[in-house]
């Protein structure tokens, strides 16, 4: 099922001298992961910005959950979309852990009893709970980057996009986020629209779009898009170890059954042939 439609999508700042995006035609599915990806300043926050509604189109148009976005559907569109950030300082504004995450409920008509109950599920769903009443600002980058992620999930929203939002962490802490988010994406069949120029995380995507000059330039698989070395050197990404690791090997004569393989079914390929 489509979970968020674009056609013929353009956009430009009232400032900005050419288009931002030109002629933009997108289709995201229910409970897919798909990652946005092209260089710096290429749009592909503007692009998240007018999904929620942030942003209104210049022409073209964008519709979530079969509604239009526009000012009038603006509420309910917000209700549907949970936006995660790059730092997690500038997402905290309540004085607890507890605070912060209910922050986003107090304008929901939800009764205080419904309101715990969803602060401490996602509480509980991030691993948080004993940080309930600590001051945010108290926290690592990582745990902060749960509490943001808790306060989005309160809100049961269908789509959850990342705006670089692990970019900032230590290798771990992101590699802690990306299992979460596959876990709560799991658990309520929700949309990831992951903003990104990490190559885990990119790979974890169902589907990669890749931005450049405007425009949608690629859109496919991990396996079309991570596959196509020139495009990724083009944007700036990089090549990621599993197809360097695969360069290195053809070129020494070994015969890989496909084209791309990520690093885990590299690595299952290798230890099935030493065996
Ligand atoms: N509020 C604004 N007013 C005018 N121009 C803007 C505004 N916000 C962004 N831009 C411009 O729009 C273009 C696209 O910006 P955007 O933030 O969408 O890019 P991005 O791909 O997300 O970049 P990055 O990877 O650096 O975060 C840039 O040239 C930027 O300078």
């Amino acid at each position: 099922m489509t979970q968020i439609k674009i056609r013929n999508l353009t956009f430009k700042y009232p400032d900005s001298k050419s288009l931002i995006l030109d002629n933009i035609n997108l289709d995201i599915n229910a409970s897919s992961w798909t990652a946005i990806i092209g260089h710096n300043g290429s749009g592909k926050s503007t692009l998240a910005r007018l999904i929620d509604g942030l942003l209104i189109p210049t022409s073209g148009l964008v519709e979530v959950g079969g509604m239009k976005v526009d000012e009038n559907t603006l509420g309910i569109i917000h209700q549907q979309i949970g936006f995660v950030f790059q730092n997690p300082e500038n997402q905290f504004v309540g004085a607890t852990v507890a605070d912060d995450v209910a922050f986003g409920l107090e304008n929901r008509q939800i009764s205080r009893l419904e309101m715990d109950d969803r602060i401490n599920n996602a509480l509980a769903m991030v691993g948080m709970t004993k940080y309930k009443n600590v001051e945010p600002i108290n926290l690592s980058g990582g745990q902060k980057q749960r509490v943001a992620l808790a306060g989005v999930i309160a809100l049961m929203p269908k789509v959850i996009i990342l705006d670089e939002a692990t970019s900032m962490l230590d290798p771990r802490a992101r590699q802690e986020i990306l299992t979460l988010l596959k876990k709560l994406k799991k658990e309520y069949n929700l949309s990831i629209i992951s903003i990104t120029h990490d190559l885990n995380e990119i790979e974890l995507a169902d589907k990669i779009v890749v931005i450049n000059d405007a425009q949608i330039a690629k859109q496919g698989s991990p396996a079309e898009i991570l596959g196509d070395k020139e495009l990724l050197l083009k944007i700036g990404v990089g090549i990621p170890a599993s197809q360097q690791l695969q360069s290195l090997l053809v070129e020494r004569g070994v015969i890989i059954p496909q084209k791309y393989l990520n690093l885990e079914e590299l690595k299952n390929w290798l230890s099935q042939q030493l065996q």
